[in-house]
């Protein structure tokens, strides 16, 4: 059995940092985690990865094929055509065909139809459980971005669509934790076990809102009543966010069954002390992200 993350979201919502830092994680806590860059159109990330999709195909040389005549969203997408047609041939190799218990991370593009509505990713997936992967799909979703109850229920639907597409465990990150303003994290906490209703009633004044009320209210009770997105956040300077995560991905994909997972982990690192075997974890993300181009 092999496991795997596909890493999914949005643009520039932090994919390829949670990659960056999930194998520095792995690299201080022994595990063995690798990264493939499944981007062709990834200009920079910082990790080292197993496999890199742009030794097969690059969005650039799409662009300039004169017959194609693709702009970058279009070269996109027929790269990963292209890679879904070379799975076999190329991506198996890169991975290995004979490894049992190792645990890989895809890190995909930001182009959000790919997870939405489109089959790519579905076909990707399909061909992972053939090689024996067990798979989990993480969400990425930018903290920012999910700040009042109207964005609660857009991003929900975003995450809902790629999770119904897709048909794996799925997760929802919230990612950039860090760069919010004290009151913002606090304030965020309402939208990790949501209750829909009441946070759109908070918007019902303006005009806009009150007349969509209904339809909102409508789309937050199946939200509701299913339980069907949580968030987990994740801010980059604390490896107990990282560890939380892990632990949730081994538990939905069976690496560990008996996992005690925390998912509120994300106070101030200076109001905390943490000692993880007698190591100081953040300190060691610390230093290695002083390394990373981590937006101050
Ligand atoms: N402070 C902070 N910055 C972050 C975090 N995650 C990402 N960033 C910054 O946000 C920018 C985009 O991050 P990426 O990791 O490249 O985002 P991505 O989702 O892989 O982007 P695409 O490849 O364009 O889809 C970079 O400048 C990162 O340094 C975070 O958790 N905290």
């Amino acid at each position: 059995m092999r496991f795997a993350q596909i890493v999914m979201g949005p643009a520039g919502t932090g994919k390829s940092t949670y990659c960056s830092y999930l194998e520095k994680h792995a690299q201080v806590t022994n595990r063995a985690i690798r990264v493939v860059n499944l981007d062709p159109a990834a200009e920079k990330f910082e990790y080292e990865p197993l496999a890199d999709v742009r030794n097969l195909i690059q969005v650039e040389d799409v662009m300039e094929d004169e017959e194609l005549k693709l702009g970058p969203n279009g070269a996109l997408l027929y790269c990963m055509n292209y890679l879904m047609d070379n799975l076999e041939s190329w991506l198996l190799p890169e991975i290995g065909e004979e490894y049992d218990g190792d645990y890989i991370i895809f890190d995909c593009p930001g182009q959000i139809e790919l997870y939405t509505h489109m089959d790519l990713m579905k076909r990707f997936v399909k061909q992972l459980e053939q090689w024996s992967f067990r798979v989990c799909g993480i969400f990425a979703i930018d903290a920012h971005f999910l700040t009042d109850g109207t964005k609660f229920i857009a991003g929900s639907l975003v995450a809902l669509s790629t999770m119904v597409n897709l048909e794996i465990p799925h997760m929802n990150l919230l990612t950039k934790m860090d760069l919010l303003s004290k009151s913002d994290r606090k304030n965020i906490e309402r939208f990790l076990e949501p209750d829909a209703h009441d946070l759109l009633q908070e918007e019902a004044e303006t005009p806009w809102n009150a007349k969509f009320l209904k339809l909102s209210e409508a789309l937050g009770k199946v939200l509701d009543d299913y339980s069907l997105v949580k968030f987990v956040p994740l801010d980059i300077r604390k490896s107990s966010n990282m560890e939380n995560i892990l632990l949730i991905a081994d538990m939905v994909m069976g690496v560990s069954e008996d996992a005690d997972v925390k998912v509120k982990d994300f106070e101030e690192p200076e109001n905390e002390e943490e000692s993880e075997g007698g190591r100081d974890l953040d300190r060691e993300f610390t230093n290695y992200l002083e390394g990373l181009n981590v937006r101050d």
